[in-house]
């Protein structure tokens, strides 16, 4: 039984930290076991040129503890009016990759898109300078029902998407569904997916059986155990475009548990660790080096991280709450419970 491991440095290739005072918490947390991270950038007001990516990065970097290396690696807000200029300027600024957010399909996406055919030239921009297209991919028709909206997207927008831009490099972020790992397969290595660990340790049981459990809560939702089972062959298959994005999304726990809950499960402050539940629950902890720490920058065309981290199977109990901002109490997933794997600090 293996009960240490030692792995290169993982990178978090999909993570909101918000802003302001909540940057102390977020920040280190992501540090704590992340190299690098792909920022994500639904503020309010989202960031949408270079010179706000680069403001935000300021602002991230200055939370960086001492001692250790985070390096944010920053993306734009795709809007209707975002221009080829405005790609060519963020390029220039070194900023790595866009985020489509379908406009209302998710937290703070009022900005969002709301017709593909809008940001065309846009994407066609990304596709000549190199830069990544990322997607949150749910349909927002109100016709279709929450629990099909992924595959929805995959059918009637991602598809096209695909043969009119084929050298785009595209991620699926957060895939919940087994239509999206199979349309991930059957695409070119051009086209990749992150994987949260929320969605490898549950399903909608998780969530719906025994009282509504708002801190399961995330977009896309958490669907039934097959498409679950499907997420997790897929994390562990060795195929590297599939690869860890941890989604972690804070809101402060009264934001959760009310009458009209917030989307989005705080993961980062164990991320690494809930991973390594999930794939030792699969039996496939030999699989867990290369989701987390080199499909990741393989896919994006960066160096692997130097160095590495040790991972010990210590039970401990992850606390109630934590602080995000000062005086505002953030549930994070698996509040109370015990957890196996513990990074050797
Ligand atoms: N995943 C979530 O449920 N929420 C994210 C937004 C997102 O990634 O869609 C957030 O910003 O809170
Ligand atoms: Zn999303
Ligand atoms: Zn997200």
């Amino acid at each position: 039984m293996t009960d240490k491991l030692v792995i290169t440095r993982p990178d978090d290739w999909h993570i909101h930290l918000r802003d302001g005072q909540a940057l102390g918490r977020t920040v280190s947390d992501a540090a704590r076991q992340f190299g690098r991270a792909i920022i994500m950038p639904n503020l309010v007001p989202p960031v949408t040129n270079a010179s706000e990516a680069k403001a935000y990065h300021a602002r991230i970097s200055a939370e960086v503890p001492q001692g250790e290396s985070f390096e944010p690696l920053m993306v734009l807000y795709l809007t209707d009016k975002t221009s080829p200029e405005t790609i060519a300027e963020a390029k220039a600024a070194g900023v790595v990759a866009c985020k489509l957010y379908p406009a209302g399909a998710t937290t703070n996406s009022d900005s969002g898109v709301t017709d593909i055919n809008n940001i065309y030239p846009a994407l066609e921009a990304m596709q000549e300078h190199g830069m990544l297209f990322l997607v949150h991919g749910e349909v927002t028709d109100t016709a279709i029902d929450i629990f099909d909206r992924e595959k929805v997207f995959i059918d009637r927008t991602l598809t096209k998407l695909r043969s009119d831009l084929p050298e785009l490099k595209t991620v699926l972020e957060h895939i919940t569904t087994e239509d999206a790992v199979q349309f991930v397969q059957s695409q070119s290595s051009h086209v990749g997916a992150t994987i949260t660990a929320h969605h490898l340790l549950y399903n909608r049981n998780h969530m719906l059986v025994g009282g509504i459990k708002p801190h399961y809560y995330c977009l896309p939702i958490l669907k039934r155990s097959s498409h679950q089972q499907a997420l997790i062959s897929a994390a562990t298959s060795g195929d590297s475009r599939f690869f860890l994005g941890t989604d972690s999304a804070p809101h402060a726990t009264d934001k959760k548990e009310a009458s009209c809950g917030c989307a989005g499960c705080y993961t980062a402050y164990a991320a690494i660790e809930l991973y390594a539940t999930a794939f030792d629950e699969a039996s496939a902890l030999d699989k867990l080096e290369a989701f987390a720490g080199h499909f990741g920058p393989d896919f994006y065309g960066l160096a692997r991280n130097s160095d590495t981290i040790t991972l010990s199977k210590t039970p401990w109990q992850v606390p109630e709450q934590f602080d995000l901002t000062p005086g505002v109490g953030i549930t994070p997933l698996c509040a109370g419970q015990t957890l196996n794997w513990r990074l050797v600090r």
